[in-house]
């Protein structure tokens, strides 16, 4: 997956809080007031009659312009292809981590769940949380939770495959669904994940940490209508029981039946 390519602060703030035809009409909107004002106060001084055509005249005049004009300066500094493909970004991956943001994940996401309905296709989902997390921010800085945030990215990335469908929900709450893949795949998945991630080591300054993730798993039963939502509900109550066991552990909700699973990792953080 490409990373974000950097850009200007002016560049990223108009691109990311308006948007780059929302900038345009707020220089058009501005063009149209000013002329109205400039016409009025012209008339006025001159003493002349109100006239409609005229006003209308002159606004859609100025909306004309100043749209040539915003086209021609938004053309010859910024790259518009560019442009477009970094709004598509920034409404589909998160920053951060490079995964998907929520509304993109569910978007990939229902597409597989409607083809399982259809084809009983295999896929699992995973519910992932960074252990202590609060105590990595609180004991080395926000950056240093920020990295940790992106290496959980990377490594992810890293061992998944082109078709895994990798989010980030919130915070440190991520969902993978894993199309064409069982639970005991799931599982193998889950434990390489846990250990790789136990192997990282995050340097911050002078200081150098490990930390570890928890994972509830689950798979859709055999021709279900359980929809997306119940099945990350219970892969994220599958997390939860994993964390009530101690964390750095990984839990499998099957048929209501929730077993855990202690997973020994290389290298623990005590
Ligand atoms: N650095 C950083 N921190 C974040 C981000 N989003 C959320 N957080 C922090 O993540 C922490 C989540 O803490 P908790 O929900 O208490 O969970 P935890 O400390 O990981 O504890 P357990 O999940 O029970 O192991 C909070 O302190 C949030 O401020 C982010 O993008 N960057």
């Amino acid at each position: 997956m490409e990373t974000l390519p950097r850009k200007t602060s002016v560049h990223r703030a108009i691109v990311q809080k308006l948007g780059l035809m929302r900038f345009i009409l707020v220089l058009m909107l501005a063009a149209v007031i000013m002329t109205t004002i400039f016409d009025y106060a012209a008339i006025t001084l001159l003493g002349q009659s109100y006239r409609v055509p005229d006003f209308l005249a002159a606004s859609i005049s100025a909306l004309i312009i100043t749209y040539v004009i915003a086209r021609f300066f938004v053309g010859k500094f910024f790259d518009i292809d560019e442009l477009e493909k970094e709004m598509h970004r920034l409404a589909t991956y998160d920053d951060l981590t490079g995964l998907l943001n929520r509304n993109a994940f569910m978007q990939a996401s229902i597409y597989y769940h409607e083809l399982q309905s259809v084809e009983e296709q295999n896929y699992s989902v995973l519910a992932i949380d960074i252990d202590f997390f609060k105590r990595i921010n609180d004991q080395y800085g926000h950056a240093a939770g920020d990295k940790a945030l992106i290496e959980f990215g990377r490594v992810s990335k890293e061992i998944s495959r082109a078709s895994d469908i990798l989010g980030r929900l919130g915070g440190e709450e991520f969902v993978f669904l894993l199309p064409e893949t069982n639970v005991s795949q799931a599982k193998s998945f889950a434990e390489r994940l846990m250990n790789n991630i136990s192997e990282l080591k995050i340097t911050e300054e002078d200081s150098e940490f490990q930390f570890t993730i928890s994972i509830g798993i689950t798979a859709p039963p055999h021709k279900n209508s359980t929809s997306l939502e119940t099945l990350i509900k219970k892969a994220d109550e599958a997390l939860y029981s994993a964390k009530n066991s101690g964390r750095n552990k990984i839990s499998i909700y099957t048929n209501n039946l929730e077993q855990n699973i202690n997973t020994s990792v290389s290298n623990p953080i005590t």
